[in-house]
């Protein structure tokens, strides 16, 4: 283990220097990736990476797995409530589209709003320590497309990415991450009640054996290609028509 944590710090080490970048930054949620990526970026900079810890519809007191996470890293951290600022979008299109919002995609609207509010408050503190923004998904998100396209889905690094869910837990337990983030169900915190495994229909142990070129059943194969197929464009720079050209 001691080896793997090494070949990703290093790696960290010598893309932000190759970038000319000062440092690191994460967004800090309380849950296991964004515990780990903050555990191997603090390793990496010691002096040189940071939190950030971004509550919408709650206080930054509501997120003590967040709190407890820094400090047992003694990672500088900053809290940002973003509650009135999203609160204030998401009116502000409503009022907008009107008679035409619709009840049906509001939830999903609200959500993805909240990955994307806190991913450009992020960008904007990091541009700030001249810092890279660290993305935290692991293999499992990545081939699944359960992420924010453009929201947490975008970042400058991506450190796990090549970490299955099984591993992020091994890892983050051998870098002594705490026990209640360690303990807890991954959920993407967008509403009440959401799970990453209730809403993708499949559980984290079924995609990693899938990725690791295991047999597991039927249904869940089809759960986890169909995932990655709908998803296909977040994986993709965005497409446009090829050149212009007046014989064709
Ligand atoms: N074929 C295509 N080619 C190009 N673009 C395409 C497209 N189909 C849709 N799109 C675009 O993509 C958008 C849909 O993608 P997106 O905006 O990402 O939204 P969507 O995939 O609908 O939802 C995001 C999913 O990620 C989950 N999530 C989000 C954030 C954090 C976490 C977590 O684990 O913490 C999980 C969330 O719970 C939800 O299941 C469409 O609105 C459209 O703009
Ligand atoms: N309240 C929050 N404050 C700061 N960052 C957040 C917050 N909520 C989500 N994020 C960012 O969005 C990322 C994606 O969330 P995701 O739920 O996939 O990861 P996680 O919470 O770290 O781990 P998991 O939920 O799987 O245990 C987080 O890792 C974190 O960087
Ligand atoms: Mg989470």
């Amino acid at each position: 283990m001691k080896e793997r944590v090494n070949h990703i710090v290093n790696w960290i080490k010598n893309y932000v220097e190759d970038a000319g970048a000062n440092g690191v930054i994460v967004g800090v949620s309380g849950g296991i990736d964004s515990a780990l990526a903050a555990a191997l970026m603090k390793r990496a900079y010691p002096n040189n990476s940071m939190g950030v810890i971004m509550p919408i519809d709650k206080k930054v007191e509501d997120q003590p797995d967040a709190l407890e996470l820094v400090k047992s890293i003694d990672l500088t951290y900053y809290s940002v409530e973003l509650t009135d600022t999203f609160n204030t979008q998401i009116k502000d299109i409503e009022n907008t589209i009107g008679d035409e919002w619709s009840k049906e995609t509001e939830r999903m609207v609200r959500a993805n709003l909240m990955a994307r509010i806190r991913m450009s408050t992020l960008y904007a503190i990091a541009q700030n320590f001249g810092y890279l923004v660290v993305g935290t998904g692991n293999k499992a998100e990545k081939y699944t497309g359960y992420f924010t396209k453009f929201g947490d889905g975008a970042s400058d690094i991506e450190p796990l990415m090549n970490l299955s869910k099984g591993e992020v837990y091994k890892m983050s337990e051998y870098l002594g991450v705490p026990d209640a983030i360690l303990n807890k169900q991954p959920s993407a915190g967008l509403w009440e009640d959401q799970t990453d495994e209730g809403e993708m229909g499949v559980s984290y142990a079924h995609i990693d054996a899938f990725l690791r070129g295991e047999d597991i059943p039927e249904d869940s194969v089809k759960t986890i290609q169909d995932l990655h197929n709908k998803t296909m464009h977040k994986r993709q720079e965005a497409p446009g028509p090829n050149q212009f050209q007046k014989d064709e």
